[in-house]
């Protein structure tokens, strides 16, 4: 059986992977095909191996978990760039997004999970709207994600009813795939664009469900507005709403006090750092990731949508984020590249319930091999080398649920997707500037 045997892609197979590196020491990984870890080791002797991959010395991590997306944003990359956060969304995204059709969204969910793919994400948290589209690319694609229905009510009671039914029926849909690389999840977009009674619904209905609550929470300093109207920091507000739990994943978070901090830990809420997408849009200040950590906040990565990053590559954003971090805090010793690389990975897996991040038996078989090449020669520290040194273009290999989705670079069908999202991108700009 050759490495480039066609057969190898999208289902799960018994697969040994060798001649690879696994925290820096030379390794063995072999899958028995249910989608999980069986063994992991120097030398595996007792397989039944169908296929075998040979990494040629590529190092072996655990895939990319990103934790905040807008997946059919991919479709407006390079679309409008360079404007402040609220002109942006108000005078060229949402117009835009009012266009969207069913093809749209499918399209630019599939771009995302081809990139996503190709850079060594396995997993992604994704926040839109037509998430039935969204999970169809999902699901052709073999990657995971959790699909939330982006909920904006804008204060009127008679959307509120609306989005409550949109947001019952996409769960129920996602529900009835009955895929276990899909979780359905609820979304309130933020409190500037969310009510009281819409937020109080998402949060009764995300702990009725069980299921995640994904929210944007003080990206640009949202507290003075939220204060005037309803005589509480953002923080206090949404705890006053119900929506802080163990279920809640608060995107961006830049604008928390010490207080909200505190809250944010006993309540057990996890945070997601965006850092290209901050400093891109410039929203006055980095998360308070020192304190965070000292408090016990569960923090992860994310990448926001592919119109303000303006990729989806998690290896540039944990070079980023570390490399931030210690900048605007002003310490080099802050978030070390192993910590930045739990950051995207197993901590945003803790967050969704999956049980993966970490290489080991037992564990899902989401996989990625960051090839040798010349960003990761030589090869003093392979984490070192993965969050500093590399982009995710040197991932050569991704395996998640025990499927192989890319190898040696190849992911079958990418050339249709590219060809298909471009077509359909630029029909969507012209109807919506028509
Ligand atoms: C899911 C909804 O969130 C919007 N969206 C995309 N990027 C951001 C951001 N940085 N901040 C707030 N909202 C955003 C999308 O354009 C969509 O309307
Ligand atoms: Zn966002």
């Amino acid at each position: 059986m050759t490495q480039t045997d066609p057969d190898i892609f999208g289902t799960k197979t018994q697969t040994l992977i060798r001649n690879i590196r696994l925290d820096g020491k030379p390794a063995e990984i072999y899958l028995d095909g249910t989608g999980n870890i069986a063994s992991v080791g120097e030398k595996i002797k007792d397989h039944d191996a169908e296929f075998i991959i040979d990494g040629n010395g590529a190092t072996a991590l655990p895939g990319m978990v990103n934790m905040h997306a807008h997946s059919p944003m991919s479709l407006l990359r390079g679309y409008s760039d360079d404007m402040p956060l609220f002109e942006w969304l108000s005078t060229k995204i949402w117009p835009t997004e009012a266009h969207l059709t069913e093809s749209d969204i499918y399209w630019g969910a599939k771009l995302a999970c081809l990139e996503m793919i190709r850079t060594g994400t396995t997993t992604f948290n994704d926040m839109y709207f037509m998430m039935n589209n969204v999970a169809e690319a999902v699901d052709e694609a073999g990657i995971r994600a959790c699909l939330s229905y982006c909920m904006i009510d804008g204060g009127d009671h008679e959307k509120f009813e609306k989005e409550c039914s949109v947001m019952e029926k996409t769960v129920a849909t996602l529900k009835a795939r009955a895929n276990p690389r899909i979780i359905p999840g609820v979304s309130p977009h933020a409190v500037y664009t969310v009510s009281e009674e819409g937020l109080r619904w998402c949060a009764e209905f995300s702990e009725r469900e069980n299921i995640p609550l994904h929210i944007h929470v003080d990206e640009t300093d949202e507290n003075p507005d939220c204060i005037k109207a309803h005589g509480m920091r953002v923080a206090q507000w949404l705890d006053h709403c119900g929506v802080l739990s163990n279920r809640c994943i608060a995107a961006h978070c830049c604008w928390l006090d010490a207080d909200d901090i505190r809250l944010f830990a006993d309540r057990g809420v996890t945070v997601v750092h965006n850092p290209v997408s901050n400093m891109k849009l410039s929203v006055g200040r980095a998360l308070p990731y020192p304190e965070l950590k000292a408090a016990g906040v569960n923090v992860t990565l994310g990448t926001d949508g592919a119109s303000s990053n303006n990729d989806l590559d998690m290896f540039g954003e944990m070079k980023t984020a570390a490399i931030l971090q210690k900048f605007f805090w002003n310490d080099p010793t802050i978030m070390p590249a192993s910590e930045a690389l739990t950051i995207a990975s197993r901590n945003g897996a803790k967050a969704l319930g999956i049980n993966a991040g970490v290489i080991a038996p037992g564990f899902l078989a989401d996989i990625i091999l960051v090839g040798k090449t010349v960003t990761t020669t030589p090869a003093f520290n392979t984490t070192s080398n993965a969050v500093y040194a590399t982009s995710g273009l040197a991932v050569d290999t991704t395996i998640c649920d025990g499927a192989v989705l890319m190898h040696e670079g190849f992911i079958p069908g990418a050339e249709e997707i590219l060809a298909k999202s471009e077509r359909v991108a630029f029909d969507l700009v012209r109807r919506a500037t028509a």
